[in-house]
């Protein structure tokens, strides 16, 4: 459903174009200094505007509804919200008799018989990642500094350069995925439950949470699978669980192993594509030809690093709390 999490439980509301998206946020430790400008530098990552991404502009503004006071969170759930004020509507409108491929317009009608608030995508719209994004930062105080997630953008359209791979797209007036990795330093020893609660059973889940995610890989992923035991093995050279390669990602057992922590997405490219494509009109009943106008991502994966770092700065701020390594209050 719409929540994630069980000590620091991450609950999602909103869509695209209704009056606001936000997010309620369970099990935060009490103590911890929490602001509006605290904010804003992952959620100015995440906007679009940037070439490629996309020309709707709001401001993202979190307004902190509930669970701070005197600038420190308060052990009650947190509750923020976000207003949606630059809708165009009308885009969507027209879309209605034409499911878009690739998005979740037919799949909604057919599951919600039709109720859904259609209009951007609603409830199924990357907008709704800002929530992730505000959710993750409380997230990453609670890991503090010497736990450091970070994602980076490893390919656009195929293209180990991410501006050649955009230009690609733009001069082929097509939308294009990409590959998305994530690394997180300084974890400590024994994160991660048998069985069905691995480290990386919860970060899939999670990042699966992202719209427009298809794969994922831990270490040395796919390839691990054209390797020789020999070539995959991890050799262990101190007593501190060191290892001389990382072909794990940083988890054995599903358990965190004192190394870096490794693993890529897969991001798929925009169905909304400016290009011409087929789909049923549900109206007549026949396949037609059409596009989509609007203002769209041409490539996702460029927005979607911030949003990494914030579903796994969850998923780890939650494993550390399980593993009682955080203090229910934070005293300084
Ligand atoms: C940050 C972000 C921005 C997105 N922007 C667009 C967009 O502009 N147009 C679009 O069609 N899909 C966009 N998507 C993807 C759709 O929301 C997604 O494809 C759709 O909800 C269907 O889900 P699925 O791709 O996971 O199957 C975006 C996703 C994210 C994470
Ligand atoms: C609004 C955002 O991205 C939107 C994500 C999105 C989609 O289908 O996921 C489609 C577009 O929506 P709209 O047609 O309303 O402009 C994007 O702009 C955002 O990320 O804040």
């Amino acid at each position: 459903m719409n929540s994630f999490g069980r000590i620091f439980r991450v609950n999602v509301f909103g869509e695209s174009h209704g009056e606001s998206v936000g997010v309620n946020i369970d099990g935060i430790p009490a103590g911890i200094p929490l602001e509006q400008e605290d904010f804003l530098p992952d959620l100015e990552r995440r906007k679009g505007g940037a070439r490629g991404t996309t020309p709707r502009k709001e401001e993202d503004l979190p307004f902190l509804k509930s669970g701070v006071f005197n600038n420190r969170t308060t052990g009650a759930p947190v509750t923020i919200l976000f207003e949606n004020n630059n809708t165009r509507s009308a885009d969507y409108a027209k879309l209605r008799e034409f499911p878009r491929p690739g998005h979740a317009d037919f799949v909604a009608a057919k599951k919600f018989g039709g109720f859904e608030d259609y209009r951007g995508g609603g409830h199924f719209s990357g907008r709704l990642t800002l929530n992730l994004v505000a959710a993750g930062v409380i997230a990453k105080k609670i890991l503090g500094d010497n736990i450091q997630v970070n994602a980076v953008i490893k390919e656009v359209g195929g293209y180990a350069d991410a501006e050649e791979g955009l230009e690609e797209a733009i001069k082929a007036k097509d939308s294009v995925g990409g590959i998305v990795e994530c690394t997180v330093d300084g974890l400590p020893i024994g994160l991660g439950e048998p069985f069905f609660d691995s480290v990386e059973s919860a970060l899939a889940h999670a990042a699966f949470a992202i719209p427009a995610i298809k794969g994922i890989e831990f270490g040395a992923g796919f390839a691990a699978a054209k390797m020789k035991g020999l070539e995959h093995n991890d050799p262990i050279v101190d007593a501190s669980g060191k290892t001389a390669t990382n072909h794990a990602g940083g988890v054995v057992g599903g358990i965190t192993n004192g190394n870096r922590l490794v693993f890529r997405v897969a991001v798929k490219p925009t169905s909304s594509t400016p290009k011409e494509q087929q789909t049923l009109n549900i109206a007549s009943g026949q396949v037609e030809t059409f596009s989509v106008k609007g203002r769209h991502d041409l490539c996702i994966a460029l927005r979607v690093p911030v949003v990494l770092e914030a579903v796994t700065a969850m998923v780890l701020a939650d494993f550390m709390l399980l593993e009682m390594r955080v203090p229910r209050v934070f005293a300084q």
